[in-house]
């Protein structure tokens, strides 16, 4: 404080005192306003008027004793320093009232002192003042910390906890007695990974700062959601020597926000997303597949269907019983429809009586078909609600991304249009959006089945096409060609059920089946003495990628005794380029068996010559479409010409399929190919036909 500005009060009855203690205060350099009291009177007057900053006092002052004038003084001013200038005090009176409360004593004989006690009083007094000012303000920290709403930890620099206060024990259930000396790792959730960690130390390090939401874990177990911010404290040089942190308690608002979110996008009465939900997730797959439409559809072949349901007769459940029994069948019929499909399917209720699923990732529009006659046969079985038995149905209508819309609005429209198509061909249908789509899933659903039980009902058949030596009609072998008599079907071509053989797995029942047999006939055919050559057995890439042809092979020659060296086994050019590394193991291994190998509608599969070179194939057979417009075709020509010069280069015998007039086999002939085989010579034939040909 600047002395100018002191307000002194100077206790002193005598003038010629007060004028010797102000002449030696000037002297000494002291600008102070002295103000002077010459009895108690004036005293209380003083004290009552204004503060001081300091006040010197006599030992003695008419009408009040120096205890009496100490105690007034510090009811007024609590805190003034009193420092007595006085010759008349004994040393023990002095002690006695620096214990009352007096800051110094001053001799007046030696007055030099007096400045210097002054100066020693008021650096006193401003300390004392400054650490009251300070203890004030722990004081309300201390209230502020303790009795904070939100949970406050402080740690040193690593993290060790120092300090927490009442609302962290209330919110996470740890005493402070359990937790000082801990790390917070004590009540990690486990629930966030390693880098949302790292984010917030790199943010503390960075910033001195961070400020985010947290699962965390109570001592009892149960998990916590924490709106928490952390904040380093540095010493002046910057180094982090605390961390305090203050959280409170979201766990009820975030289970708020989530029954809201859920409530926003699902059916209350039946749990299922809703219209929302499903438009979002329809949206946001759409967008997905839009996006990634031409390289996913390349890869993955994937489709995306829409099933919209509408329940039978539904509104006469609600007239018939009550809304009650209505909103209690809505809730069965719900359950049931979310076990018919797989887990990542959306199964969402649109309002009233209509469902709509969303399946993702079907490589064919047949597998949504299969979907909805699973539900259809769901709602099959009765209800029985409140001692009623309830009959259901439902018609479904079917429309596929990206075929009939590429967004959430038409597919839905077009789903929608398939359901009315579908409730017009009569109660528990289904409806593709086109017609056509129906007709097809339907066919290969019928087709399938059919499959199933043909191998055990005898409609499947074995046709043998000969094989020659074109020059001189000589037969050389046979290819066995698989027929389906369906009682009802009529003839259905393999062109039809051999791809779908493979895409149910069917083929390798089937394809051990024609091995079995044709072994069988043909170990028959050679007993009778009927040389028949080589017989030619179509293999499905399935069979080789499954593993099974080499055992296959083994066990249908076992059977019949067919010498090895009278099989052969044709695979598709196409199945042994996409997977020859693969593949060429596996044919080693039949190689090793002492059977022949084929390659099929050589010429269609893009052949690497180098895996060509590697195979371990001794036949090539020219595709029947290279030959169909012999010799007239340059191109066909040309391809024909190669694939025969590309055979003779490797040392692998030509067979020409599909040869049907008399020009193609003189085509073939002059250019080199020996072998053939089609209409020209033969169709395929039953097996009795076929040795009937043999002995012509
Ligand atoms: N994995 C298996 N595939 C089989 C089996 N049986 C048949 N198939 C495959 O089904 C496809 C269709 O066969 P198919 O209808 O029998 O047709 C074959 C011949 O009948 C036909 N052919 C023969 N000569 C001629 C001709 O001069 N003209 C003409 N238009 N068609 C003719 O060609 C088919 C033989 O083709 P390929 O097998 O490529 O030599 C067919 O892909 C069969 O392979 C089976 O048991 N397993």
């Amino acid at each position: 404080m600047n002395p100018a500005d002191l307000n002194i009060l100077v206790i002193e009855d005598s003038d010629a005192d007060f004028h010797l203690l102000e002449r030696h205060l000037r002297r000494g350099g002291l600008q102070a306003r002295l103000h002077r009291a010459r009895d108690a009177a004036e005293l209380k007057a003083a004290l009552e008027t204004q503060a001081w900053d300091l006040i010197l006092t006599d030992y003695t002052l008419p009408g009040i004793d120096i205890r009496t004038r100490l105690q007034w003084i510090f009811e007024h001013l609590p805190e003034v320093p009193v420092i007595m200038v006085s010759g008349t005090v004994g040393e023990e009176t002095a002690v006695d009232l620096l214990k009352a409360g007096l800051e110094d004593f001053v001799n007046k004989d030696n007055l030099a002192w007096l400045l210097p006690a002054i100066d020693r009083a008021l650096k006193r007094v401003a300390l004392r003042r400054r650490q009251h000012r300070d203890e004030a303000r722990l004081r309300l920290w201390d209230t502020v910390f303790e009795h904070a709403a939100e949970g406050i930890f402080i740690t040193d620099s690593e993290g060790h906890i120092l300090q927490v206060n009442r609302a962290f024990t209330e919110i996470l259930g740890y005493a402070p007695e359990e937790i000082i000396g801990q790390t917070p790792r004590l009540w990690k959730s486990g629930r966030h990974d390693r880098s949302f960690y790292q984010n917030l130390w790199d943010s503390l390090k960075r910033t001195g700062h961070w400020q985010g939401e947290i699962w965390n874990r109570r001592k009892d177990g149960d998990l916590v959601v924490e709106c928490l911010t952390i904040s380093a404290v540095r010493d002046p040089g910057g180094a982090t020597t605390h961390y305090v942190a203050m959280f409170s308690d979201i766990s009820r608002l975030k289970r708020t926000e989530e029954e809201l979110a859920y409530l926003a996008y699902h059916d209350v009465l039946t749990g299922l997303p809703n219209r929302a939900l499903l438009n979002a997730r329809l949206n946001a797959r759409l967008d997905h597949a839009l996006e990634h439409a031409l390289e996913h559809a390349r890869r993955h072949r994937t489709q995306l269907a829409l099933l919209l349901l509408d329940l039978d007769r539904f509104k006469h459940v609600n007239d018939s019983f009550s809304h009650a029994t209505g909103d209690t069948l809505l809730q069965q019929v719900a359950a049931r429809l979310r076990n018919c499909v797989r887990q990542d399917d959306t199964v969402a209720r649109l309002g009233g009586d209509e469902f709509v699923f969303l399946l993702e990732n079907l490589h064919e529009p047949e597998n949504a078909a299969l979907v909805a006659d699973k539900v259809i046969a769901a709602l099959k079985r009765p209800f029985q609600i409140g001692g009623h038995t309830i009959p259901v149905s439902a018609s479904l209508g079917i429309s596929m991304f990206p075929r009939d819309g590429e967004d959430a609005a038409t597919l839905l429209r077009n789903a929608d249009a398939a359901m009315y198509q579908a409730k017009s061909e009569g109660a528990g249908s289904y409806a593709f959006y086109t017609r056509e789509m129906t007709e097809r899933a339907r066919e290969h659903i019928l087709l399938e089945s059919a499959l199933r039980r043909a191998l055990e009902a005898g409609e499947l058949q074995l046709h043998f096409q000969p094989q020659v030596d074109m020059d001189d009609g000589r037969p050389i072998g046979c290819e066995v060609l698989a027929r389906w008599h369906h009682p009802e079907l009529g003839t259905v071509s393999p062109a039809r059920f051999i791809p779908l053989a493979e895409e149910t797995g069917l083929i390798l029942e089937l394809g051990a089946w024609v091995l079995e047999n044709a072994c069988r006939l043909a170990k028959g055919w050679l007993d009778r003495g009927l040389d028949f050559g080589r017989i030619a057995v179509n293999v499905s890439g399935c069979q080789i990628r499954h593993r099974v042809i080499c055992d296959q092979v083994a066990q249908a020659l076992a059977r019949s005794g067919l010498p090895p060296s009278r099989l052969e086994l044709e695979v598709t050019e196409g199945f042994i380029m996409e997977k020859a590394e693969d593949a060429i193991g596996i044919l080693e291994a039949l190689r090793d068996q002492g059977i022949t190998l084929a390659i099929d509608d050589f010429g269609t599969g893009y052949s690497s010559l180098v895996y060509l070179k590697r195979l371990p194939i001794h036949c090539l057979k020219i595709d029947q479409s290279f030959v169909r417009d012999l010799p007239e075709d340059r191109e066909d020509a040309a391809i024909c010409q190669a694939v025969i010069a590309l055979g003779q280069a490797l040392g692998l015998e030509t067979l020409a399929e599909g040869v049907e007039t008399e020009a193609q086999r003189r085509f073939l002939l002059q250019h080199g190919c020996r072998l053939g085989q089609g209409y020209l010579f033969s169709r395929p034939l039953p097996a009795e036909a076929f040795e009937k040909w043999l002995t012509r």
